[in-house]
């Protein structure tokens, strides 16, 4: 079946029709055979329509591709589980028979030190959530359905509604980000909110060095004890950026931070991650010259709910005012991302103060604005889908890359496709090949 799977579901990415015409002939061969598939044939068809995910423009059909080979690998992963006795929803409560003693006695005085609002509970958990460990990452998982069911109490008895505002927030260097929640943040726990900040730093999973955290960043903030300020690290990709991250900000939001804020700096593709994570996605821009401009993605512009122009005072108010025309133009030239919302162009002086009362006014305005008309709970639905499928992504592809069978193959095969002896597809698929063969 493996290598019917290969055979039916071309590796080239340029014909994704005959994905979908592969998948539709795939699935009448196990109708007709009535035969689930094993996992050795299962994954490489999860794999090969992961793949598709880096193209872009065929997001619509990557769905519909998606939809059936998940229903098929389902069936299939149910019954290879049946056969384990593990089921997914027995997996948890397994997890959670399987604990010893001490380990309950750990994840009882995290759940009760978090929903109490304890930062010592939450940096522990947040600590947790991060672990590369396998046996901690069953404990976080536990850990981290606990204070989902506490979550959605809390959310039916708000109406339904989130309990906490999402916000990311991103710009190039030196751009005034740490200015802004320094000021922003202290305003907010003066009104009587409570602040969590997460910090993505993607220099940290390239190069192991950090371009934010070599420096003291908001101090004041740091000392509030109504706010809460944490480096998210990353733990080598992007899927690490969403995972860890994600996590972190439900564990903030079991705390009873009712707003999280996700810095990044725009670099790499961190600040598309972050983008889809939070409810409002703002984009924080210097009133600096072209040079310092260029740097900011055009993609990224489009992410955007708001742009905010900073250091908007003395000499910079000038330049401040072409920058907000600027990006003011530019964004009505851009796709709508929102029925209800425009995205607007506001400026800032975190030196002075100066329209920052009014941005919270108008962040507010966006938050009602998409709650009352649905579209905030869709966006959070979509996200989390999202969220899924990259974690797919990237432990399928671990897997398939550390599979000792395609360890073995891939050095030959990189040579020779490097030397132009066979093709990336037809080499592509001899390494599916020999995975899907040797399980
Ligand atoms: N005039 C003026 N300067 C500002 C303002 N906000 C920040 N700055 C200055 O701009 C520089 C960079 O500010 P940061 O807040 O550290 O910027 P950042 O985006 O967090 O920088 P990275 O941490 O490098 O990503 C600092 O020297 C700040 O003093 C402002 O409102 N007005």
């Amino acid at each position: 079946m493996g290598t019917l799977a290969s055979e039916l579901l071309p590796a080239s990415r340029a014909s994704c029709l005959n994905y979908r015409d592969g998948l539709l002939k795939l699935e009448q061969v196990l109708l007709n055979r009535k035969r689930k598939m094993g996992p050795t044939t299962a994954f490489p068809i999860l794999h090969r329509v992961a793949a598709l995910s880096s193209i872009r423009s065929t997001t619509a059909l990557r769905h519909s591709l998606c939809k059936p080979t998940v229903k098929l690998c389902y069936a299939s992963l149910c019954t290879l589980q049946q056969m384990r006795c593990v089921s997914t929803e027995t997996a948890l409560s397994q997890h959670i028979s399987d604990l010893t003693d001490r380990e309950k006695r750990l994840l009882t005085k995290l759940y009760d030190g978090l929903i109490r609002g304890q930062r010592a509970a939450l940096a522990e958990s947040i600590t947790l959530v991060e672990t590369q460990h396998p046996r901690k990452k069953e404990l976080a998982q536990v850990l981290l359905q606990r204070v989902l069911a506490f979550r959605q109490e809390q959310e039916k008895r708000n109406g339904g509604n989130p309990v906490a505002f999402r916000v990311g927030l991103s710009g190039p260097p030196g751009a005034g980000k740490s200015s802004f929640i320094e000021v922003v943040g202290k305003m907010l726990t003066g009104r009587g909110h409570k602040v969590s900040v997460l910090a993505v730093d993607p220099s940290s999973c390239t190069t192991g060095g950090s371009l934010m955290g070599d420096k003291t960043r908001m101090t004041e903030l740091s000392r509030d004890m109504n706010a809460y300020i944490r480096p998210s690290p990353t733990s080598g990709t992007l899927g690490g950026v969403t995972r860890t991250t994600n996590e972190a900000i439900v564990l903030c939001e079991g705390a009873g931070y009712d707003i999280v804020l996700v810095e990044t700096v725009g670099v790499g593709q961190s600040e598309f991650a972050v983008a889809d994570m939070v409810d409002m996605f703002v984009l924080l821009i210097p009133p600096a010259g072209g040079d310092e401009l260029q740097g900011i993605k055009r993609g990224i512009i489009e992410m955007a709910d708001l742009v905010v122009v900073t250091k908007s005072d003395g000499e910079l108010v000038v330049p401040a005012r072409r920058i907000q025309a600027e990006y003011t133009s530019a964004l009505k030239l851009l796709r709508k991302k929102s029925k209800v919302w425009k995205p607007k162009v506001v400026r800032i002086s975190s030196e002075t103060g100066q329209g920052v009362p009014e941005l919270w006014d108008t962040m507010l305005q966006f938050r009602d604005a998409m709650l009352n008309c649905g579209e905030l709970r869709i966006r959070r639905q979509t996200q989390q889908k999202v969220w899924l499928w990259n974690l797919i992504q990237e432990n399928a592809l671990r897997h398939f890359q550390q599979h000792p069978a395609v360890r073995a193959e891939l050095p030959e095969l990189e040579r020779r496709v490097t030397s132009g002896d066979i093709s990336p597809g037809l080499a592509a698929d001899l390494l599916l090949k020999v995975f899907s063969s040797v399980q």
